[in-house]
């Protein structure tokens, strides 16, 4: 600020002192050069005041003159005591200011000089808290009703069926999660209140804590009753596995009932759905079969004014095989869907006779998923599906045209909409027109009971993990070894143990810190990790930081699904729904896409030949578990598609690989351990730019609620691990075989590289 040098008054001693000076000559002229005079003026006088006056200008007396004891003796003696006292309190004020620091001058009196620089302010107030007396969300969603975690219910006492009960205890089912007994008795037909039209429900349910039983138990009893076979029942869920878990538990359920399931999941073919679809039949209607038959022709003399739909399309290429006089009819086939939103798009638009006209209930799991993105706008296509009202029977002209003069009552389409991290965005949840809808909130810790109204504002994100789920967290340096760190994390701290306690045991498994397995625990990590860790900002997309990204710079084919073989995931879900502990521990490990899945298999599979019998690749093109064999998987290497609601009861591990993109991606990775009850470990390795990221955005997120913090875990790599050891060189030889597959497969074109897998399919 050198142009505006700060303005510093002078001291004001010396004009003090003149002042001092001037009031002494004035008041008290030295008696010396006092000179006797005639009374009466002369020119003489004159002459010599003016000889006096010069002399003083020339020679003004000095201060020290002031206090001259010469000056005291020319004050007459009648004021030399005022003179005195006058001389020590004019020394006394000099002393003072001459002892005071520059700022405690007097600047009253001077003008104040600024220059560009603010004026200091004083420090604000805090703001209090913003506290609304209105909440902008909606009353449902605002207040909803929580349920305490801990709350369970015997089956017995919700209303089902004799048949319903004892498939559940079949199944070792015999209590109710708290999901379940909150969801039951408002989706179970009430014993008197069957006027009242039903209500939407939205539910947000931890992980792994039993939704998928809490809208299908409803559903089965709603169907077991019912004659005729309509479709009656929807169930959307993002990927094909979702489709095949729900299956198994909706047929669990259905067992000895006359409830017809059906698949739309893009595995097959259209036509190959179609025929499970709908039953084809024929009516005698010689009017109608000569209108089409007419449309037929033309059609084959591309006479048509316009374009025919698919559905128009079938009716025709039927019609022409059917005899004289007869036209095709197409009717359900299936009572219960159960379907990926992008298929069922595909059969509202093609498939002659699939409609929404008689379905009682939507089902949508993973919600804030599939709203998450329009999706071929599937959203507004099936609402749009359901708003059709229902076709009434009309057994003869005269009754339908009395019917249709007649009020209609509307029809009543059930939506149950659940997910473990469900929106509260209310713009996205009105996409599904949602009737009377009621929230659901299931909780760790509440005071509010099933049948009470919460007092609690829900936040706009407020996620649960598991209180069964233990979190750790490794950093990996640069992360360049990221896949020696991964072989030392699976060495020492999970296939180093049995984790069979883990699975029935203890809530916490504590962190074995022990020297032996080469690392530091660092219980407090999640206080002060950000000092070590925050290097640099990271960005939440961490997913090809990983070595084997480094090391080769593009994708590699996955080769691995012939190495996985069926049964599938789904078999196990009916079978092994609390299955017993094989007394070894099963890791599902995430990396950011089905490339970067292969790459690792390649590596650890590589770096330790141990491994390979019992490392599967889970990617879109492999998606069946071996799980039901002796021996299954110790090691799942997968992407984000496996994040959501795939239940694999004997899984105690999860490790992310790279850091999940959302604290949402994170809460369903991690809860696919410590499922129903059990225990569970999610490890996360994060390199030295992610650290400030995680920690602030995951570990000690606000918006989540966790029973413990999240660990800290220094692990240590083993000497073999380092330069010039075993493991180091196998590894340095994996990257190099590695970097020759992928050099080999780039110069081949190929389709779909660098796709990331996406975690919800529009087609299955
Ligand atoms: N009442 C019950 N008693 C015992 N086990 C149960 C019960 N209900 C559900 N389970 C088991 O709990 C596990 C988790 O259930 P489910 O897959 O429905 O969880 P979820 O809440 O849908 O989880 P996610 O949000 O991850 O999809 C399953 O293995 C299921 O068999």
């Amino acid at each position: 600020m050198a142009p505006y040098a700060r303005y510093v008054p002078p001291k004001p001693t010396a004009l003090a002192v003149a002042h001092t000076t001037s009031i002494s000559q004035t008041s008290a002229p030295p008696q010396q050069k006092q000179v006797k005079v005639p009374k009466g003026p002369s020119r003489s006088d004159d002459n010599g005041r003016k000889k006096r006056k010069r002399a003083e200008i020339d020679n003004p007396p000095t201060t020290t003159d002031t206090n001259n004891s010469d000056d005291a003796s020319v004050i007459p003696s009648k004021h030399s005591a005022v003179y005195s006292k006058f001389q020590k309190a004019a020394q006394r004020s000099e002393a003072a200011r001459a002892a005071a620091p520059d700022e405690n001058v007097d600047l009253a009196d001077q003008p104040e000089l600024h220059d560009l620089i603010p004026l200091p302010q004083p420090e604000r107030a805090p703001t209090p808290d913003f506290v609304p007396s209105f909440s902008s969300l909606p009353q449902w969603l605002a207040r909803p009703i929580v349920v305490s975690q801990s709350t369970t219910r015997p089956f017995s006492d919700l209303s089902l069926s004799k048949k319903t009960l004892a498939h559940l205890e079949q199944r070792g089912y015999t209590t109710a999660f708290a999901v379940q007994a909150a969801l039951l008795p408002l989706l179970l037909p009430h014993p008197y209140l069957t006027h009242l039209p039903p209500n939407d429900i939205c539910v947000s349910a931890p992980t792994g804590s039993g939704k998928t039983l809490a809208y299908v138990l409803p559903i089965v009893e709603n169907l077991r009753t019912r004659l005729d076979t309509k479709l009656r029942a929807v169930i959307v869920v993002p990927t094909r596995e979702l489709v095949a878990q729900a299956c198994a538990v909706v047929s669990t359920c259905a067992q000895g009932s006359a409830i017809q399931i059906a698949l739309a999941v893009g595995s097959q073919s259209v036509a190959a759905e179609q025929e499970l679809l709908i039953k084809k039949g024929r009516v005698y209607d010689p009017e109608r079969h000569h209108t089409l038959m007419e449309q037929a022709r033309k059609r084959q003399c591309f006479e048509l004014d316009s374009d025919l739909t698919d559905i128009e399309a079938t009716m025709l290429d039927d019609v022409v095989r059917l005899p004289s006089g007869y036209v095709p009819t197409y009717n359900s086939a299936a009572d219960l869907l159960i379907c990926t939103p992008g298929r069922l798009v595909e059969h509202l638009a093609a498939t002659a006779g699939f409609t929404l006209d008689h379905v009682e209930w939507l089902v949508v799991d993973e919600a804030d998923r599939l709203l998450d993105q329009s999706f071929q706008e599937w959203v507004a296509k099936v609402t749009a599906a359901l708003d059709v009202q229902r076709p009434l029977f009309t057994p003869n002209p005269e009754i339908a045209a009395l019917r249709h003069s007649m009020p209609r009552r509307d029809r009543y389409v059930r939506k149950v909409i659940l997910s473990a991290t469900m929106t509260r965005d209310i713009s996205k949840l009105s996409a599904l027109k949602l009737r009377r809808p009621t929230m659901i909130v299931v909780k760790t810790e509440t005071e509010t009971t099933l049948d009470h109204e919460a007092t609690v504002t829900v936040g706009a994100e407020n996620f649960e993990l598991p209180t069964t789920l233990s979190e750790f967290a490794v950093p990996v340096g640069d992360g360049s070894d990221k896949p020696l760190f991964l072989l030392e994390l699976l060495r020492s701290k999970i296939f180093s143990s049995s984790i069979s306690s883990s699975i029935s045991g203890p809530k916490k498994i504590e962190a074995d810190s022990s020297s032996t397995d080469s690392s530091d625990t660092d219980s407090s990590s999640s206080d002060d990790e950000s000092s070590s860790d925050d290097n640099s900002d990271s960005s939440s997309d961490s997913s090809e930081d990983d070595a084997s990204d480094s090391s080769d710079g593009s994708s590699s084919d996955s080769d691995s699904g012939s190495e996985v073989s069926s049964p599938s995931v789904t078999s196990k879900k009916i079978t092994g729904l609390a299955p017993k502990t094989t007394g070894s521990s099963m890791v599902l490990i995430f990396t950011p896409s089905t490339e970067a899945a292969a790459r690792l298999h390649h590596l650890i599979t590589h770096i330790e030949p141990s491994y390979k019998a019992t490392t599967l690749l889970l990617t879109k093109s492999s998606t069946n578990l071996s799980l039901n064999t002796s021996s299954p998987p110790r090691i799942i290497i997968s992407t984000d598609r496996a994040s959501r609601g795939l239940d694999l009861p004997l899984l105690t591990h999860v490790i992310n690989y790279t850091i999940p993109r959302s604290l949402a991606s994170y809460v369903h990775r991690v809860g696919r351990t410590a499922r129903a009850g059990r225990s569970g470990e999610a490890w996360t390795l994060f390199a030295e730019n992610e650290g400030r990221w995680f920690w602030n955005e995951i570990a000690r997120a606000t918006g989540i609620s966790r029973s413990t913090k999240v660990e800290r875990i220094n692990l240590k790599l083993a000497a073999e691990q380092k330069e010039g050891g075993e493991v180091r060189s196998r590894y340095v030889d994996a990257l190099e075989g590695m970097k020759e597959i992928v050099t080999s497969k780039n110069s081949k074109p190929r389709k779909g590289k660098g796709r990331k897998d996406g975690d919800v399919e529009m087609t299955g």
